[in-house]
């Protein structure tokens, strides 16, 4: 989008062009969309990639029975699967865009969506393939000098501008205030949340708060937490929230589905509400307070929701802005008045590259899943961020980092970002999969999997379920496979429009589409309520992207189940460390799986039992001062033994 273009859709005001309806006709009206670009995968599936136009709505290529080479799918028309859905008949596939390239041979599939496969820069179980066509490299966006931020912002830029002009405008928020508070409810295994080990490592450790009223936020805040339905403190939350109110810097790593957006968004807010933070006004230079940035739309929009849930009643203003949508409308939303700016980073750098928010009053900065946001992927763009003319140094601003995982090697780039004197907060294992999500592990190969995925589902009923697959076009295709066997189903990846992308979530959320196929798009973060089921339909490149996708059920105390897929040919590289997650949270492990694992060799991957409670710790090796405690505050040697876990049951 060219200066004059999002300069004049600020000042003509744009309704919605929000199409709340599945626009089958659309894709169905055979327009010509056999080819696909080869959008690299960290861009279009985490961030703010250009979106697929004018494609056949698949179904169209489907029925065709095209032979899509020799990935298993010989046949269009799933006649080999078997008959009456217990799903009812409904079925109708709300997705598919782009249909299945003529004739495509397998490459086109692995050039894809490189980066299911190959991870970031220190996914340590494969090499990550480099160069055009494997996806996995965030499109370059280098400059030298003193400009380097702006000859980035203006790359980033070209994300959102070349190819076709992004016009979508996401409908606002429900503004009521059940709307602004719905949750759902806590589990079963929430309070056992309390037997789990902290670690916190670094010095002068602020003591940590065991309820919300010992944290002392502001009084609309505790409101807020109230209404929210939050009566008790996770264990993040705990020990986050008192570093971050003292004004520390810190990175947090703590299961999935535990709480680490509260325990970041609470402290800052009560810490701006403590500072006095002024309303912001409309303006066109915008001064945030705080910038939160996290990789996907869908999880950007999220995070900001619960700020606005968080700040309800107080003068902070929180916005949101992505790719996928239309630049003006973030130019709009901004505008108005920000405090705290949640953002993924292509909108981020473009909108700092136009001018369009000032950097100078930066006093938090966020990374959510700061493991993804630093790698290959991201990393280039953040140190961008950090290094735009007027951005605070980091002795000046508080960062902080969350995730459910942290590679050593990433937490070593995190430095940079940190000061000095940062604290670690380990929850449990660092990189441990969630333990209220049973694990199981199937040995299907590729022809077989379609039929156990149906099987699987039809053994499931109705259940919420996410479906996760390698790239971008199988999920069309086996959503679009599902529908034929009668499973209500829809997809979302990066080839979708953002529109077409909230639609399907919409529809996963409120039931209408009962199972969800998916890239590793929706790997991290996403909250959805009841989601009861995760089958990883083809395995993941990494163990941590293992562990992001099966916390996508086992929520907040919650149980859940995941189902993976595990194909020999594919998949050996993954055997150990499956083998060392599904141990590490009592789960059952394989006969099978253990003779791969030991039978097969993976640099650098050390499969011996684990010998310390913590998967991996600070990196920071000669730090003195750490404390490790159980959430209520009592020492390791103090806390329960895990092997008394059991009990809890
Ligand atoms: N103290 C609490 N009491 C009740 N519910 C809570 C509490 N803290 C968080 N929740 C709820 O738990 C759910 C999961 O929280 P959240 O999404 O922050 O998890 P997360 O740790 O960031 O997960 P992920 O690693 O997958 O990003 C949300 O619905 C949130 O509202």
């Amino acid at each position: 989008m060219g200066d004059e273009d999002w300069e004049a859709e600020i000042i003509t005001p744009h309704l919605s062009s929000y199409v709340p309806v599945f626009e089958k006709d659309r894709y169905s009206s055979g327009a010509n969309g056999d080819t696909f670009s080869k959008t690299p995968a960290s861009s279009s599936e985490m961030d703010d990639g250009p979106s697929r136009r004018d494609h056949h709505f698949m179904r169209s290529r489907f029925a065709s029975g095209r032979s899509l080479g020799n990935r298993g799918f010989q046949d269009g028309n799933a006649s080999e699967a078997s008959s009456s859905s217990r799903r009812g008949g409904k079925g109708g596939f709300r997705g598919g865009r782009g249909g299945f390239g003529l004739g495509s041979p397998n490459s086109e599939y692995e050039q894809d969506e490189g980066t299911q496969r190959t991870g970031g820069l220190f996914g340590p179980r494969r090499p990550a393939p480099s160069g055009p066509g494997n996806g996995d490299v965030y499109p370059s966006r280098s400059g030298s000098g003193r400009d380097s931020w702006k000859s980035g912002a203006e790359g980033a830029e070209s994300e959102d501008t070349q190819g076709p002009k992004m016009t979508y405008v996401p409908p606002a928020p429900p503004e009521d205030e059940d709307s602004i508070f719905a949750h759902y409810q806590t589990g079963i295994n929430f309070d056992k949340y309390d037997s789990i080990l902290v670690e916190v490592s670094g010095h002068d450790v602020p003591p940590a708060v065991l309820t919300f009223e010992e944290a002392n936020l502001c009084q609309t805040l505790t409101s807020n937490i109230a209404k929210a339905g939050y009566t008790k403190l996770t264990p993040v939350q705990k020990y986050s929230i008192p570093v971050v109110l003292a004004g520390r810097d810190l990175m947090a790593c703590a299961q999935t589905g535990s709480g680490k957006t509260a325990a970041f968004l609470l402290p800052i807010l009560a810490n701006m509400m403590r500072d006095g933070i002024t309303a912001s006004r409309f303006r066109e230079l915008q001064e945030p307070e705080c910038i939160i940035v996290a990789p996907t739309r869908e999880l950007i929009n999220q995070i900001y929701l619960e700020a606005r849930k968080f700040s309800f009643g107080t003068c902070v203003r929180a916005v949101v802005i992505y790719g996928g949508t239309q630049f003006g409308h973030s130019v709009r939303q901004i505008a108005q008045g920000c405090n705290v700016l949640c953002a993924t980073p292509g909108r981020l750098m473009d909108i700092i590259g136009k001018e369009k928010i000032g950097l100078r009053q930066v006093r938090y900065l966020v990374l959510d899943e700061a493991d993804r946001m630093l790698d290959m992927g991201f990393g280039p763009e953040m140190k961008k961020l950090i290094s735009c003319p007027g951005m605070p140094s980091k002795e000046q601003r508080q960062t902080l980092m969350f995730s459910a995982t942290f590679p050593e090697e990433i937490q070593r780039l995190a430095g940079e970002f940190l000061k000095p004197d940062y604290l670690f907060v380990a929850v449990g294992q660092v990189g441990g999969a969630c333990t209220d999500v049973q694990q199981t592990v199937l040995q299907v190969g590729q022809y077989a999997k379609r039929e156990k995925l149906v099987e699987t589902l039809r053994s499931t009923g109705d259940e919420r379920t996410m479906v996760f697959v390698e790239t971008k076009k199988k999920a069309d295709f086996i959503a679009t496979f599902l529908c034929q066997e009668k499973i209500s189903t829809t997809s979302i990846h990066g080839d979708r429009e953002q529109r077409e992308r909230e639609q399907a979530l919409g529809d996963f959320r409120c039931g209408k589409c009962p199972v969800l196929v998916a890239t590793s798009v929706a790997a991290r973060g996403l909250d959805i309520e009841n989601v009861q089921h995760v089958i990883n339909f083809d395995l993941p490149s990494t163990i941590d992207e293992y562990v992001h996708r099966i916390g996508r059920t086992g929520r907040c105390g919650n149980t859940g189940r995941a189902v993976s897929f595990f194909d020999p040919e594919s998949d050996r590289h993954l055997a150990q460390p499956l083998v060392k997650i599904l141990s590490d949270a009592q789960q059952d492990v394989p006969a099978w799986l253990e003779e791969i694992a030991f039978s097969t060799y993976v640099p650098g991957f050390s499969g011996g039992p684990r010998d310390s409670v913590f998967a991996s710790v600070d990196t920071r090796k000669n730090y003195q001062g750490k404390s490790t405690l159980n959430t209520a505050g009592f020492s390791a040697s103090q806390a329960p033994n895990p092997a008394d876990d059991e009990s809890w049951d």
